[in-house]
């Protein structure tokens, strides 16, 4: 069984890029929903972001200090609040003292700022002189935007300030399609949760990593789940969660102790990617339940199980929320990175705005280098030494820029 199991493994292994456009293309977008704005951080627009009204809705002050109409001096004839409605017109020769963001009275043809007043008598019955020019220090209504203006199209992630600038348009919900769910299944006899790795005893490194990138990837992570090396145990948890996406972690390559495929085979799942040719991660696996539900094989070397997550489990994570798989920024390695003939290599690397440096401790079993690192250099297979990689970030949130 387990020959069988490693022969399969060296013979079915797709290319990364291949599996990570394979595991894109095996999620199925989530519905559309509507959600209101205080639940609708971190999910993507799934239609354009439509402004219903002109922002700003009025002519407002850009500064604290004097509204006035005409040129100077004004005779202070109102006071006008943040909280203030439409107040009485001004005429020339008036002013009122105004804040930042307040409607501007009509006949309003300058803002005088309150550094730049000369007041010559405290009081609404005194009277402000200073340097004004038409217009100046006043925001006209529709200078953001105008009513029917399409502010951002479909597909945008909802950042907060999307959230912010939703809240500007008046609006209360957005139609988004949601985060995914996605459960941690973390499995392992030898596995311990607190104090040291000794023998017989490891602690869980890839437990404390997956919240933070789940999250960090767009989707909401359920409570983590801890699991014996158990067929049974894994069928059970695999049958009782409603996620989109399952991280199975450490039970992933063919030993007595790896009973991920065999729990899949015993609940009809397709095995859709069996093993990808990368270092480290190669063992990782992709399956489908019929109700569209993923699972992700993740290597239980934690490393392995850290470039699984970012490979296929964020590739499929992107399909979920509707987007599609970001192209990933190239970069120069100065000191040239020794390809594998066969496997595509992912070697932490620091970026610089010289290139890419690696920082070494990128064994499978080590997260030393990851942790020190701000992407990996993905270094294709070839005869020699890359002397450019594509970096896939470690942070999956992260924006590639120049791409
Ligand atoms: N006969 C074969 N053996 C192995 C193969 C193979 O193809 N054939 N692949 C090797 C590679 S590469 C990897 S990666 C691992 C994958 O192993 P599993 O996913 O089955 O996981 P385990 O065997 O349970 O664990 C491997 C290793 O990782 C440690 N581990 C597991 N979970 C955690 C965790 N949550 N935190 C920290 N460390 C963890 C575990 O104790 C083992 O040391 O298989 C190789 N072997
Ligand atoms: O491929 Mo394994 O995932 O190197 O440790």
């Amino acid at each position: 069984m387990q020959t069988a199991g490693m022969r399969r493994h060296a013979t079915s292994a797709l290319p990364w890029d291949a599996a990570r456009a394979l595991a894109h293309a095996a999620a199925t977008p989530l519905a559309p929903c509507s959600l209101p704005l205080a639940d609708a951080v971190g999910s993507v627009l799934a239609t354009p972001l439509v402004a219903p009204s002109a922002v700003p809705p009025v002519d407002r002050s850009a500064m604290d200090g004097y509204a006035v109409c005409g040129s100077g001096p004004w005779r202070v004839v109102g006071v006008v609040k943040a909280a203030s409605g439409l107040v009485r017109p001004l005429e020339d020769g008036q002013a009122c003292t105004i804040v930042t963001g307040a409607a501007i009275p009509a006949g309003t043809t300058a803002v005088l700022p309150d550094e730049e007043a000369v007041v010559s008598a405290a009081g609404q019955a005194g009277m402000v002189a200073g340097p004004v020019s038409s217009g100046r220090h006043i925001r006209r209504a529709g200078e953001e935007c105008a009513a029917g203006e399409t502010l951002l199209p479909a597909g945008v992630a909802v950042e907060p300030q999307v959230l912010g600038l939703a809240a500007t348009l008046g609006l209360d919900r957005l139609t988004v399609i949601p985060k995914p769910l996605v459960a941690s299944l973390v499995t392992g006899d030898e596995l311990v949760h607190r104090g040291p790795s000794g023998p017989g005893r490891v602690r869980d490194a890839i437990g404390p990593m997956l919240p933070g990138l789940i999250s960090r990837a767009g989707a909401t992570a359920a409570p983590l789940v801890h699991l014996p090396d158990s067929r049974t145990a894994l069928v059970d948890a695999l049958t009782n969660t409603d996620a989109h996406l399952i991280l199975v972690s450490g039970s992933s390559a063919s030993g007595p102790a790896d009973h991920l495929r065999a729990a899949l085979a015993a609940l009809g799942a397709e095995l859709i990617i069996d093993g990808v040719a990368c270092r480290p991660g190669h063992p990782q696996a992709l399956a489908r339940f019929d109700d569209g539900r993923l699972v992700l094989g993740l290597p239980g070397n934690p490393l392995a199980a850290l470039t699984a997550f970012l490979t296929l489990g964020v590739a499929a994570l992107q399909r979920l929320r509707g987007q599609g798989l970001p192209p990933l920024p190239v970069a120069p390695v100065p000191g040239g990175l020794a390809c594998h003939p066969h496997s595509t290599r992912l070697v932490p690397v620091r970026v610089g705005p010289q290139g890419v440096v690696p920082v070494g401790h990128g064994g499978s079993a080590m997260l030393r280098g990851a942790a020190g690192a701000d992407a990996l250099a993905v270094v294709d297979p070839g005869p020699a030494e890359a002397i450019a990689a594509r970096l896939l970030p470690l942070d999956p949130g992260a924006r590639p820029w120049g791409v």
